[in-house]
Formats: C-alpha cells, structure tokens, sequence
C-alpha cells in the first residue's frame, strides 16, 4: 500500500471475519484533519470490530491500515498512533478518579499528567464535570462518572492525532454529552479527525459529522432519507 503521510488514518481494502462470517471487505477510509465520522450500523454489524482494526489493536484478513503514513501497529514509536477508546472503560476499581486517569495518562507517555496531583490530570476531570470526586476511588462512582473519567483522557491531548471512540455517548448525561461535544469541537478545530460510533443520534452540541454506514462490502454514506438499516 502506497500511504499518504498526510493523513493521519488511513484504511485500504480491509476485511474482517469472525469464525465463517465475513463481516467487511474492500473498505476504504481516509481520515483528513478537521475530519468527523459518525460510524453507523445495527447491532452486531462490526463497528468495534472495525475500530479495533483503524487503532491497531486487532490485525486484519486482508487490506492495511496507516496512521500519519506508517502502519497503524508500529506508529506509537513515531507518536502517531490513534487515540482509542473503547466502549469498556478500563478504569482501576481501587485507584481514585485522578490516580487512574494519571495512570493511564503513564502508560500513554504523557508524562505532564503521569501524576494524579498534577495540574492537567485535575483539570481534564473539571473538564468532564468530575472536580468534586477527584479523589473518589473508582468503585464508588456510578457508570456515567465512569465513562467522564474515561474520557478525561482526550482532554490530556493537543496533538492533531485521530481519535478513535467505540460508544463514547454511552452513559452520559446532557452536561457530560455537551463536555464531550467540546472536546471533540476543538479538537476538529484544530486540525484533528475522528471517527465514533453512537446508537443515538448526536447531539445539537456536536460538531459537524459525516455519517458513514458500515455494509458488508465498506463504507456508505446515504441521504438522510434513505437511511434505513443495510
Ligand atoms: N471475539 C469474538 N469472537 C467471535 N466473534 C466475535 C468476537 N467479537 C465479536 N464477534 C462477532 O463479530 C460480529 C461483530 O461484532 P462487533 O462487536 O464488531 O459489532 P458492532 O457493530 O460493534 O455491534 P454493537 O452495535 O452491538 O456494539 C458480531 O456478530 C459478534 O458476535
């Protein structure tokens, strides 16, 4: 595959199975700065199983995928790689709200928020509403207060580098769903592309986004009028 080091993602001619049953093939994506994709298909189609392949975490049946022109698997060396999260909040239970997004802020190299004390661990959970249980271990916080800390983390980044989000509506409320509308606001604003899945539509809060049908053979895009189910 030829990949244009311009694009931050990019997929050529994927194809994913599961057991016998081929969920995509030939599917094609290109993810442009400023981009926003909202990935839509019933249940069970393989959107996760998609977005686990556009982040690297799954290799696919057939087709490669790039991020800022090197394959998606070896672009965390470059710091290119895809910010994802999945739909599982990969939180530590016994770890306070600041120590566990400092954790994960550790694993991910970013060593400005690898402490729960430090000033942008504190300020991306005020960001999500979560100021007042800054030090509230993980099990004691409901699912919605789980899902802002989860993405707390993409208020820990500036860079340009595509984010990858699996159900990241899931859970919250209005004031969480407008926090989350803000990131990725600014984050498109300045040069950044996401590609997210939703079972509700999105919100007036919401940037603009591009809806994309996954079928069996890639990405559609359909008018509003026909957009019934493939
Ligand atoms: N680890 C696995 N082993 C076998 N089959 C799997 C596995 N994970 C998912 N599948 C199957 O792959 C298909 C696609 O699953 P996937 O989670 O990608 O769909 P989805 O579109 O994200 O669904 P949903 O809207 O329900 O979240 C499903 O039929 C599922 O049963």
């Amino acid at each position: 595959m030829t990949s244009d080091p311009a694009a931050p993602l990019e997929a050529r001619d994927l194809a994913c199975r599961r057991g016998e049953r081929k969920l995509f093939g030939g599917l094609n994506l290109s993810l442009r700065p400023g981009r926003l994709v909202w990935l839509r298909a019933d249940n069970g189609r393989g959107k996760t199983s998609l977005l686990r392949l556009l982040a690297g975490l799954a290799a696919p049946d057939a087709g490669e995928v790039h991020a800022g022109g090197l394959p998606v698997r070896r672009a965390a060396a470059a710091g290119r790689a895809p910010l994802y999260i999945g739909h599982a909040n990969a939180l530590k239970d016994d770890l306070s709200a600041a120590e566990t997004l400092a954790f994960t802020a550790r694993l991910h190299g970013r060593v400005a928020a690898a402490d729960p004390q430090a000033a942008p661990v504190r300020a991306a959970l005020t960001r999500m509403g979560m100021a007042q249980r800054l030090d509230a271990p993980v099990r004691t916080l409901s699912q919605g207060q789980r899902r802002r800390i989860a993405l707390a983390r993409l208020a820990l980044e500036s860079a340009p580098l595509p984010w990858i989000l699996d159900e990241p509506y899931d859970a919250l409320d209005s004031a969480g769903i407008a926090a989350l509308d803000g990131l990725l606001g600014e984050h498109v604003a300045r040069g950044g592309c996401a590609i997210l899945t939703s079972h509700q539509a999105l919100a007036a809060s919401a940037p603009p986004a591009e809806t994309l049908w996954l079928t069996r053979t890639g990405l559609e895009s359909r008018p509003a009028a026909t957009e019934a189910a493939p």
